[in-house]
């Protein structure tokens, strides 16, 4: 090596020596005022009261959420009011805000977080999961006290994976465990129990009887008031649309993007979630419903009750649950590109229905794009009139129907997207999101797939921190 290089690299050296002293220095010193400040406060009277023992000052608390469809930002929105209730200072945020320096510098962090895909982090971890979990070197997280809720389900292979991540990641930092990570399968109260109890010794409020937790608001019995089959001869399964009411009093308000969760009588704690496709507007929660046939011949449990044991009438133990991440959100004024596949159809048809109602800021709505694939054009054409009347007040600025039966070729939605690439990125550059509803399997990971291709990794991963693409998919 010449000695300019050895030279240049020795300066490298001893001024990376000396910035690691004056990190040490300066997290020793802050250490050291920390232990002066809690030594000078353990001793010092009261200065308001000479009776009352000082109040303890306690750091502010963090509740980071990162959540798919809303019950992790419910959870952790319940845990910071509880807290804040008790008079303990409480940050709420999305983890996805957190970056390395901000973690270990601001007070301890609880973490609400559920797993999606299969054993994935949710979408709005996504980018925390990759830049900051998988960054090497580690972050030094010592001084930092965390402790993990984990939601999750036993029924996929890789239960709870993202929150077992999380804790794992947290304490190979250095990072100090509260208490043990809590794994809750399917909404599980006693595992939620078990969370009230930790949050409680944290100083928390106990949990009021009159709010109960959100996962847990009360199933009612709703009444299907109209039920119509849309597909007679379809190639598909019959696919009803409903149109249903709570058997007593007015229906609980609901965003576009929100459920509507069945409880299944056979399968109590086995929930099923439909995605809405009215708005409140409409006095009535709409859904799109197909029968799923079995192997043994009998239609599938849940669609079974609303398809075919019930008449219009009938009640149903039913409730509305939130999805944020499905909802409109910052998006209320922006292009929509809308993409699905058959239910799916529901969640793009409450946000349309929406736009259809109230333009945004009273003048003309921002426009939408739909693009639907279906089987055949002759029996799938789902809401076809209403589908035109928007096309004609220019709210449905484009529409693409891929019918994947009726040629020879078998189009799905994601082809179309590809071969529409060029206008995809003149509504990504009119500021547009992209909302994806239906199937996961096929239709929500091949589009996903396409849009990696022709945005980029680090292009869609962007949309999505930005609460500009959307996904509803099962
Ligand atoms: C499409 C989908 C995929 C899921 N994948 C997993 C998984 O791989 N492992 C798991 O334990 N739970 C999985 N779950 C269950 C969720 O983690 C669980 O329902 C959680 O309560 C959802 O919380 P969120 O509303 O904050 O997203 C999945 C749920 C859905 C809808």
């Amino acid at each position: 090596m010449s000695p300019d290089r050895l030279a240049a690299a020795a300066a490298v050296l001893v001024s990376y020596g000396l910035m690691c002293a004056a990190i040490l220095r300066a997290h020793r010193q802050r250490a050291r005022a920390a232990e002066a400040r809690a030594r000078s406060l353990a001793r010092s009277p009261d200065p308001v009261s000479t009776t009352a023992p000082a109040a303890p000052v306690q750091p502010p608390l963090r509740v980071a959420h990162a959540g798919q469809s809303g019950q992790a930002e419910a959870l952790a929105t319940q845990a910071a009011q509880a807290l804040h209730a008790a008079g303990r200072p409480v940050t709420l945020l999305t983890l996805g805000a957190l970056q390395a320096p901000a973690l270990r510098d601001g007070g301890p962090l609880l973490i609400v977080a559920s797993t999606a895909g299969e054993g994935d982090p949710p979408d709005n971890a996504a980018a925390f999961a990759q830049d900051v979990m998988a960054h090497r070197p580690r972050p030094d997280l010592q001084g930092l006290d965390y402790a993990v809720l984990a939601l999750g389900d036993r029924r996929y292979a890789r239960y709870c994976a993202f929150g077992h991540a999380l804790d794992t990641w947290l304490a190979e930092c250095g990072a100090h465990r509260l208490f043990p990570r809590i794994d809750v399968d399917a909404g599980d109260p006693s595992a939620l129990a078990a969370w009230q109890r930790q949050l409680q010794t944290l100083g928390a409020a106990p949990a009021d009887p009159a709010h109960p937790s959100p996962t847990a608001a009360p199933f009612q019995p709703w009444r299907i008031v109209q039920r119509r089959h849309l597909n007679p001869g379809s190639a598909g399964g019959p696919c009803f649309h409903l149109e249903l009411e709570p058997a007593e009093g007015p229906p609980p308000h609901w965003e576009p993007g929100d459920l509507l969760q069945l409880h299944v009588p056979e399968e109590p704690g086995r929930p099923r979630d439909y995605t809405i496709a009215s708005v409140p507007a409409d006095g009535r929660v709409h859904l799109l419903v197909r029968q799923q046939g079995r192997a043994d011949g009998r239609s599938g449990l849940a669609s079974g009750w609303l398809t075919r044991h019930t008449a219009p009438g009938d009640t149903l133990p039913m409730r509305v649950r939130a999805h944020a991440g499905f909802r409109i959100g910052g998006n209320r004024t922006r292009p929509l590109v809308l993409i699905g596949n058959g239910t799916g159809l529901a969640g793009l048809r409450a946000h349309l229905r929406a736009r259809a109602g109230h333009p945004a800021s009273g003048q003309l709505a921002a426009p939408a794009w739909l693009l639907y694939g279906e089987r055949s054009a002759a029996h799938d054409d789902h809401y076809a009139e209403e589908l035109a009347q928007w096309q004609a007040s220019g709210l449905l600025r484009e529409l693409d129907r891929v019918y994947s039966r009726d040629t020879p070729q078998q189009p799905y939605v994601q082809h179309r997207l590809r071969e529409r690439a060029p206008r995809l990125r003149q509504w990504l550059e009119a500021g547009a999101a992209i909302y994806v509803c239906g199937s996961r399997q096929g239709m929500g990971q091949a589009v996903h797939g396409v849009l990696e291709e022709l945005l980029g990794h680090a292009g869609l991963q962007a949309l999505s921190a930005a609460g500009r693409y959307r996904r509803d998919l099962y």
